[in-house]
This record gives C-alpha cells, structure tokens and sequence, in this order.
C-alpha cells in the first residue's frame, strides 16, 4: 500500500517538472536559496562548533551559594573592575571577606554590610595564565498579566578546554577569598528546597555569656565533645553514630543560645528546621537529613509546632508522623549526626519522638534560679558584690522569671547600676504576676526563615 503511494508519488512529481518549466524554476530556486542558506550559516555553525570543541561553559545560578563567592571575587578582580552594570546586595552578620562595605547596626545590633556584584556584561580576564571570558546576567521573571516576579541571575564562565584544570583552583581561590575567609564564625543554614543554604554568619557566642543551673553548660559541651571522638566506640558496637538532645522548658531560658554556643565551641554550623516550614513533606525532610553539610549540627525548634502527639496539628501538615520519625533514624538519617530539639511544651511529645536513639539526653532548663539571676547581674555589673546580687536575687522567688526578661530588665538599665538596684522591686512585684502568663520575647532565637 505504501510502496503504491510513493510510486503514484514520484510518477507525479517526474510528470509535473518533465513538461512544465515553471515547476522546474521553481525547483531550482528552492535548491539554491537551501545552499546559499547552508553557506550563510556555515561559518556561524563552524564557529559554533568550534566554540564547543575548544571552550569549556560553566553557569552558576544566582540562587548557588558559590554564585555568591565568585561574583564578589569577580567583582574585586582589576578587569571585573570594567564591568558597568552593578548591583547592591545587602546583608546581615553575613561577612565575605574583604568584599564586604560595613556600613553599621541595626536596632537589634546586627551588623549590616553591603556589597557590589556584577549585573550584566562581559570582561575577559587572564587568571594564572589562562582566559576567561566571564558573563553575569540576569534575567526578569515576569507572571500573569506580565507582573515582574524578580530576576535570575547566572554568572557564566568560558575557557578553553585546555584550561579546565584551573578550575578547582579558582573556585577554591573564589571561597577563600570571600567566605572561606571568616574563620571562627558560626554559619546557620537555612532549608532551601531540599538543600541548606548559609542564612548567616555569626560571632560566636561565648559560653561565659550564659548562665545555666550548676554545670548544665560544661556537662552538655563535654557530652557533645565526647561524641566527636567516639566514632570507633560506636562502630564496634554496632549502635548508629548519632546522638540526639532534647531541650525543654518555659520560652526564653537559653535552649537556643545554648545550641548556639556548644556549636560554637565545638566548631561546629547549625542547619535549623522549623517542623512548621510550608511545604514540608515526607520526602523533603528525608532529602534535607540525608544532606546535612559537614560539621554542622541539626536543630529541630519547637517540634510540638506541628503535631500534638501523633496528630497534626493543622490539615495543611504534609508531614506525617512517621516519615518525621523514619527521618530521624531511616537509612537517610546520616552518620555523625548531632541533633538537638527544642519544645517548650513537653508534655505534647510522643514518647516515640523522644525514645532514647531519637533523644539520648532529655535536659530540662528551667526559668531563672536564685544563682542564675545573681550570674546574670553579675554579668552586666561586674562591680557589684557577690553577696548584694545574691541579696538582690533572692528576693524573686525561685523559677518564676524568664532569663530573657531578666536580661531584657538590665539591658534597660545597662551601665546605670543605681537604676537596677533602685528598681528591682519593679521587677520583683509587678513582673512576678503576669510572669507566667506571658512568655518573654526573645531575641536571639534561631529560626529557620
Ligand atoms: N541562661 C541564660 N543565660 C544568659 N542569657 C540567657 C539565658 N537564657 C536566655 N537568655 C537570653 O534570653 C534570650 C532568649 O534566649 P533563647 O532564645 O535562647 O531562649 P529559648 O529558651 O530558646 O526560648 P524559646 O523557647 O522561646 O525559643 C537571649 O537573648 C539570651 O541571651
């Protein structure tokens, strides 16, 4: 059948061009406007070719974190210095380097800097002997009705491909120079989709800055110490290299500044994860566990947030209990892992939540001590006698004040000890009875955005 139809096919074009000239122009005219077509785009499509054979194309995507390190890099190279079109980024406690224009604090005492990043354009630069030909763009995201939504920004990178072997050591040379260069400071990283990205970079928080009933601080730093040391022991065991903790108390007494300061001390990062984090799914939390940077430990924040036992707390969960607990131990659940949870409802938790394997250490920090407040008042008046901030403290009876609200008390009266003293009645009476009503602000608190 069709062997017929390509013969009557053929026959009909033979018959038609054989005995009609116009046909035959035609023909002839469509064959030599393909070849002059082919010829125009030959030397472009050479050239293309070639491009592809001999250079090498590298795209970072503005929302990769190396995107970041290598358009401030960039951006302080003497060519990247050409570039015309730029752009301010801001951020906050998020030093990179010597890339950074500090231009001061906020309100609440974090520092702001800014920087400038390449926009758009082109520069080639010689780097150890090699081209590169680098290229920031960006481009508008529009929506419905052509509304902007933003823009994506790439940075592309061309060399030869004789040259790839410098990569490794330019971007290498692209972190160290920018945020490879802030030692000693403690990233928190944020869920981003099913990865982490660094929300920020802070000073670490001295452990002498807080003060916690008897030894809590030491006991709990030796503990996390300890399991640094021990993967051996556990591997000859035969028990998962983990170890989790769980923080429970009233709002405010320290459970997130004393993550903070054990990361610290212990040179380690903190990825935070809000259970309630929208579109948190089974399979999302799975993937987040499963890649964790390296030295950074998890904190879960207020895991009563989303279930209350079993039972989500909204319809709106996509989390299901289980995948929260297969997470937690599945095969995706890492080894090394150091996870703290905070909860300042205790009594919320499913006990399998909690299990020893889940939560080795349940500690409980409670409102402020007699000996905490005085620590406290010490610390903001180093002046003042042992036995006065001892006196002064014990006229708030024992765990009825948040450690925050007594910070916040002296921050009020920071540097005017006359006031604080003159004042603590103030504190005593009128804070006494609304106390447990109100939960203290915090302001220090990590928080997955
Ligand atoms: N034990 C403490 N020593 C020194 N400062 C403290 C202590 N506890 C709390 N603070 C201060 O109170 C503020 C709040 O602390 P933090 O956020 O760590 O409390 P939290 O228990 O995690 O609160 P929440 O349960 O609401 O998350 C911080 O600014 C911190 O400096």
């Amino acid at each position: 059948m069709l062997h017929t139809f390509f013969q009557d096919f053929i026959h009909l074009i033979s018959t038609t061009f054989s005995g009609n000239a116009f046909a035959q122009g035609g023909l002839m005219l469509g064959i030599l406007g393909a070849v002059a077509a082919y010829l125009r785009n030959l030397p472009s499509e050479i050239i293309q070719r070639l491009k592809n054979r001999l250079t090498l194309t590298i795209e970072v995507q503005g929302d990769d974190v190396a995107y970041t390190w290598l358009t401030a890099w960039l951006a302080a190279q003497p060519q990247g210095k050409r570039l015309r079109h730029l752009g301010i980024v801001t951020r906050y406690n998020e030093q990179l380097g010597g890339h950074n224009l500090p231009v001061g604090t906020d309100a609440d005492g974090d520092d702001i800097t800014v920087r400038l990043i390449p926009l758009s354009g082109q520069t080639l630069l010689r780097y150890r002997g090699h081209w590169l030909l680098a290229r920031p763009s960006r481009e508008k995201q529009s929506g419905q009705d052509q509304r902007l939504l933003g823009y994506t920004q790439t940075l592309t990178l061309r060399l030869f491909a004789a040259s790839r072997h410098i990569l490794p050591e330019l971007l290498r040379e692209a972190y160290t120079a920018t945020a490879g260069a802030n030692s000693g400071k403690l990233e928190i990283h944020i869920p981003q989709y099913n990865d982490w990205q660094v929300a920020e970079r802070r000073k670490v928080r001295p452990l002498s800055s807080l003060v916690y009933a008897a030894d809590l601080l030491e006991n709990v730093l030796a503990d996390v110490l300890e399991f640094g040391t021990d993967q051996a022991w556990y591997a000859e065991m035969g028990i998962p290299y983990r170890r989790g903790y769980l923080l429970h108390g009233p709002p405010g007494n320290g459970k997130s500044s004393l993550v903070a300061a054990l990361a610290g001390a212990a040179g380690l990062n903190i990825c935070v994860l809000n259970l309630a984090t929208p579109d948190l799914s089974d399979d999302r939390l799975s993937a987040l566990l499963s890649s964790l940077p390296n030295r950074a430990l998890l904190l879960l924040e207020d895991i009563d947030a989303v279930f209350k036992g079993r039972e989500p707390r909204s319809p709106s969960v996509k989390l299901s209990f289980n995948g929260l607990l297969n997470a937690l131990d599945g095969v995706a659940a890492g080894e090394g892992r150091l996870t703290f949870m905070t909860t300042n409802h205790l009594g919320d938790l499913d006990p399998a939540l909690i299990r020893p394997g889940r939560a080795d250490r349940h500690i409980q920090i409670s409102n402020a001590s007699t000996a905490q407040i005085a620590g406290m008042l010490r610390r903001f008046f180093p002046e003042l006698p042992e036995a006065r901030a001892g006196a002064l403290a014990q006229r708030i009876p024992e765990q009825t004040l948040s450690m925050a609200r007594v910070q916040e008390y002296l921050l009020e009266r920071r540097g005017n000890l006359n006031a604080a003293e003159s004042d603590w009645a103030e504190l005593c009476v009128t804070e006494l009875a609304v106390a447990k009503a109100q939960p203290c602000p915090t302001r220090l608190r990590l928080q997955s955005a």
